[in-house]
């Protein structure tokens, strides 16, 4: 049975990157996808926009929506003080198993868990089976049309606290015109536009980072 991309990738990684070393993962994914075979990882254009959002928050609990081969796993896992975790969240079982042994190459496994399954159902679980009171940091980067509806669930299930920072991928493409809307409008997020490229593409795209500005909706009196 011939091989998936995804497959590829994680092959050409094991081949080409050094076990333990994050960065030589990220190197070695941005090298194969920019030559070989695109792939929807973040890229090195975005993910240091991602990185610098990271090292900015210094999150002790953050989330990601949407792992695919894991390389935005990694990439944010690096960056992680001592005891500080990443939950990542995929619903396709394939691109889990690769992701789960990407994280594991890479050495970033003691700070990564991975949550095979659809991001509704998770997110409620989180407090409860994942010991989580709140998140820092989210890495919003699944399905495009989930990025409403999931950011609406963070904070219906209080985990959003004052403070916490949703970073979006893809606003541009493949777009996420509902959620632009929702969280431009809404005075409960303070919300950064960041212009950029798709990954591995000379095609225009977008990060929007938004800010919680109050954690519990406070009903107004
Ligand atoms: O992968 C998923 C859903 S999560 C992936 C979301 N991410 C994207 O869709 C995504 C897409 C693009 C992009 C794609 C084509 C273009 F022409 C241009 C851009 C770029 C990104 O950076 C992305 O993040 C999944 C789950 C269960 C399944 O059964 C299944 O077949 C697939
Ligand atoms: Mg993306």
């Amino acid at each position: 049975m011939n091989q998936s991309k995804e497959q590829r990738i994680l092959n050409y990684v094991l081949q080409n990157a050094v076990r333990g070393d994050p960065c030589s993962v990220i190197d070695a994914i941005d090298t194969y996808c920019s030559q070989k075979e695109w792939a929807m990882n973040v890229g090195n254009e975005k993910g240091l926009i991602l990185d610098k959002t990271v090292e900015e928050i210094n999150p002790s609990v953050a989330l990601e929506l949407g792992t695919y081969c894991g390389y935005s796993a990694v990439r944010i896992a690096r960056l992680l003080k001592a005891g500080a975790r990443l939950l990542t969240v995929e619903f396709n079982p394939e691109f889990a198993a690769i992701a789960k042994q990407m994280i594991e190459f890479a050495g970033v496994q003691d700070k990564v868990t991975l949550i095979e399954g659809p991001s509704e159902e998770i997110i409620p679980q989180l407090k409860k089976k994942y010991e989580v009171d709140t998140l820092d940091f989210v890495f919003v980067d699944h399905w495009k049309d989930r990025y409403t509806p999931d950011t609406i669930l963070l904070q219906e299930c209080s985990l959003l606290r004052k403070g916490s920072v949703l970073l979006a991928d893809n606003i541009i493409v493949p777009g996420a015109p509902e959620f632009v809307n929702y969280i431009r409008n809404n005075p409960r997020f303070q919300c950064t536009n960041y212009p950029s490229h798709l990954e591995y593409m000379k095609v225009q795209d977008a990060m929007k980072k938004a800010c919680t500005l109050q954690g519990e909706h406070i009903r107004s009196t």
